[in-house]
């Protein structure tokens, strides 16, 4: 986008020399306050509304000379609520672009039946008409019926808005995996911060008046925020957010102070130490029971319903320092559990541990552009 500008009849100017670089087959999202323009800015790409000033150019070709059908068909659009046809099947929903692209019937149908497997839906729902479906799988279906003809271009304007935090999450995760797998450019507009730092590899921030605040990846943001507008809108807990981007993995674990539940009297005393005032306490499945002190643990059959809570443990190998860091603190011991993938205790940490690793991520810059998830 090349000093676009949209100045409605009225005079409003929704969108101010806006000037940046979508990257390609990368998740670009615009963010900022109610009416700074985002949605003019999303919709000027695909010209469902005109710029007053400026050039959008796609892969080097100037939209504004494109056949609006061409430019549409290219480009998959997702609305806050979905917007299906509720007259029409879950299945024929999805078909609708292929169909109007000419496919027979059957070819369509195929190809929404596959589609919906890819954005999680059960084929049982197929035959059913929107009403007939949560608020979340109707956005699945969303997403798949603007998949459907397999545009390389996805413009998604807040569509995970209408659905609770749980299921907002879920659709967050899958957008990530099939963003993964298909490689589409996504242009994602949200007013949620969170949700533009989770899912962006770029993230613009606009400010009132369609202007262009920041444009960065999101651990940059949380680094480096432009000015105090960028750093209001990021929210207080700008540097703990930001310890999403640099992995446990190099976390030193203790290993002395775990025993199993059955435990003799000589291995509860030889793993417990003087700087160690708990022990975490495993079952033989090597899965974490919680935390006792030394004393209070009767060899060979440690009763866990008398052990502490230990939290909820992290992935040494695949969480970051943030989920380090909350297990820690929600731990009543304040040390932190790490599992394995298969759930199995790899070792503890204390917060004070964490707290080092943490002093010296602050002092290096985020080296990863997505955060650890
Ligand atoms: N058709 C129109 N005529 C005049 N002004 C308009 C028109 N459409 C939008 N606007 C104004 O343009 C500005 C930007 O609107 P836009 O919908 O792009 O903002 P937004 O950032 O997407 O907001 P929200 O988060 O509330 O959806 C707002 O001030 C809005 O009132």
């Amino acid at each position: 986008m090349d000093s676009v500008t949209k100045r409605y009849p009225d005079g409003t100017v929704a969108v101010d020399r806006l000037s940046l670089d979508i990257p390609d087959r990368a998740i670009t999202v615009f963010v900022g306050p109610s009416g700074c323009g985002k949605t003019t800015t999303l919709r000027m790409i695909n010209r469902m509304i005109e710029p007053s000033e400026g050039t959008i150019l796609i892969d080097g070709k100037d939209v504004l000379k494109e056949p609006v059908n061409t430019l549409r068909r290219s480009m998959g659009y997702v609305i806050q609520n979905a917007g299906l046809f509720q007259h029409r099947t879950i299945i024929d929903n999805i078909a609708t672009v292929p169909r109007l692209l000419g496919w027979d019937k059957g070819r369509a149908r195929d190809r929404a039946r596959e589609l919906m497997g890819r954005v999680g839906l059960d084929p049982s729902l197929a035959k059913r008409y929107p009403y007939q479906l949560s608020g979340g799988q109707q956005q699945r279906v969303g997403v798949a019926r603007a998949l459907a003809a397999d545009p390389p271009v996805l413009l998604m304007d807040e569509p995970f808005s209408a659905v609770d935090p749980i299921v907002r999450k879920g659709l967050q995760d899958e957008l990530l995996r099939i963003q993964e797998e298909l490689g589409k450019t996504i242009v994602f507009v949200t007013h949620d911060i969170d949700e533009a730092v989770k899912i962006g590899t770029k993230v613009a921030v606009m400010r009132t008046g369609g202007r262009l605040a920041q444009f960065a990846p999101p651990a940059e943001l949380l680094t480096d925020p432009a000015d105090a507008f960028v750093e209001d809108f990021l929210g207080a807990d700008r540097g703990i957010r930001r310890l999403s981007f640099f992995p446990a993995a190099g976390l030193p674990l203790l290993t002395t102070p775990v025993v199993a539940v059955d435990a003799t009297a000589e291995q509860i005393a030889a793993r417990t130490t003087p700087d160690v005032p708990y022990l975490l306490v495993t079952g033989l499945d090597g899965r974490p029971l919680g935390w006792g002190e030394p004393r209070n643990l009767t060899a060979g059959r440690i009763d866990p319903t008398r052990l502490l809570a230990h939290g909820r443990p992290f992935e040494h190998a695949t969480d970051s320092l943030r989920a380090a860091l909350d297990c820690a603190v929600l731990s009543p011991t304040g040390w932190a559990v790490a599992v394995g993938a298969d759930g199995r205790v790899t070792g503890v940490v204390a917060q004070h541990t964490i707290a080092e690793a943490i002093r010296s991520a602050h002092a290096a810059r985020p080296d990863t552009e997505k955060a650890v998830r």
